[in-house]
């Protein structure tokens, strides 16, 4: 399983930028990563969180639905809290936080598209011009 992190404040979501693999690289997701054996999926994102943005975190609900990844993985997203620390990219080409035009407007990976409607809802909407 690979699990990901929706974390959202001040109504913004922070989105990575992959470094890799070349195929996937410049492309947009929530960060995360793989679960290790032994671990839950919340501690795995606990876990990766602190590894590649360097903050500590509590995982809270799940997004609706989970993604099925090439190479039978399957992909699931968690809404997270951020506890302390400021989101560095450790592991990552890039960070930014997008509002809900911000979101809609991405290059996400494709995996992660599916949880864009409910995303967007917990997000600050662009002022009506
Ligand atoms: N982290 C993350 N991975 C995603 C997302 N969407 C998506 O298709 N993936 C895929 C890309 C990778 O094939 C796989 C996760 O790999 P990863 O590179 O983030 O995980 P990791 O740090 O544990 O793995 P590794 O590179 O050390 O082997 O899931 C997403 O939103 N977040």
């Amino acid at each position: 399983m690979v699990v990901a992190g929706a974390l959202v404040a001040n109504g913004l979501l922070l989105l990575a930028q992959r470094s890799r693999p070349p195929e996937l690289a410049g492309m947009w997701e929530l960060p995360g990563g793989k679960v290790e054996p032994g671990e839950s999926p919340e501690g795995a994102l606990e876990r990766e969180l602190r590894e590649e943005l360097g903050v500590e975190t509590v995982v809270g609900q799940q997004l609706a639905g989970d993604v099925d990844l090439a190479g039978g993985l399957v992909l699931r997203a968690y809404r997270v809290e951020l506890m302390s620390g400021t989101p560095a990219p450790l592991d990552h080409s890039d960070l930014r936080w997008v509002d809900a035009r911000g979101l809609v407007g991405a290059d996400l990976v494709d995996a992660d598209r599916a949880w864009v409607p409910e995303l967007s809802g917990m997000l600050r909407q662009p002022e009506p011009s």
